[in-house]
């Protein structure tokens, strides 16, 4: 096609490891997920691909793993572009909460409707909570979302609501330029662009778990819609 892009989930957190939601909170990669970004890094050079440009969240783990695949792949200083608009979904009051708290919390009939449910979000992270002050307080949001706009919880729905408008607004543009780019970013974020790219349904969507560290590649036509979609490398 006209446009190629490369994304890539990040890999493993260390409270993915704990089953824990993580959301905005700033965990770091596992050793496991340390592994998963070499290793997409070295099929990015097995693969032969070149950026130019790359877009990641302003989370750790997402950034990591976009400077282990740029190492590995020998690619010297390119331009990285960092935004909230990327993040993961904000999972609001059950930040940190793992598999046992939230069902003994809100009962595993309520765990079943979220699980299911494209825009019912989870409780909001109120003032008090344990992470509140580390996320809302955090600097790296100085470019956004402004105070008044910050979440406090958010449904898929709404993750992609505010994902779709950095790919139509910035990466189209960059790939208009002719800019190759590489997207390390996170399951629901990258869920967004996918669900967009592919016209996917709610369902089909929620049915979509991305596996970690491994990039995949979109061909895009003129009208940028997919003449190869989701064509994981190393398959
Ligand atoms: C694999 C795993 O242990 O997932 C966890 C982790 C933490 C809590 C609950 C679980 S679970 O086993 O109930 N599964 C599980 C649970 C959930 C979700 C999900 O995708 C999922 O797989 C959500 O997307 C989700 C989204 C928004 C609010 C709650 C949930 C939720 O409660």
């Amino acid at each position: 096609g006209k446009y190629k892009i490369v994304m890539v989930r990040h890999g493993e957190s260390e409270w993915n490891q704990k089953n824990q939601f993580c959301g905005w909170y700033d965990a770091n990669l596992s050793e496991k997920g340390q592994e998963e970004a070499l290793a997409a890094g070295k099929a990015v050079k097995e693969a032969g691909l070149e950026f130019d440009v790359a877009h990641t969240s302003v989370l750790t783990r997402a950034q990591v793993t976009l400077a282990s695949i740029l190492k590995a792949s020998g690619h010297k200083e390119i331009p990285i572009q960092k935004t909230w608009r990327l993040n993961e979904r904000h999972y609001g009051g059950l930040t940190g909460l793992n598999k046992a708290e939230t069902a003994a919390k809100y009962g595993e009939a309520q765990v079943q409707i979220w699980r299911r449910s494209f825009d019912t979000p989870p409780p909001p992270m109120e003032p008090g909570h344990p992470y509140y002050e580390n996320i809302v307080k955090d600097a790296r949001y100085a470019d956004g979302p402004k105070p008044e706009e910050f979440p406090q919880f958010e449904s898929l729905k709404l993750t992609i609501a505010r994902t779709l408008p950095y790919w139509n607004d910035v990466i189209i543009p960059q790939m208009k330029e002719g800019k190759r780019i590489l997207i390390a970013a996170h399951g629901n974020s990258l869920r967004g662009i996918v669900k967009h790219l592919d016209n996917l349904s709610e369902d089909a969507i929620m049915a979509l778990n991305l596996p970690t560290g491994i990039p995949f590649v979109y061909e895009l036509d003129e009208n940028f819609k997919p003449v190869v979609s989701m064509q994981f490398l190393g398959d």
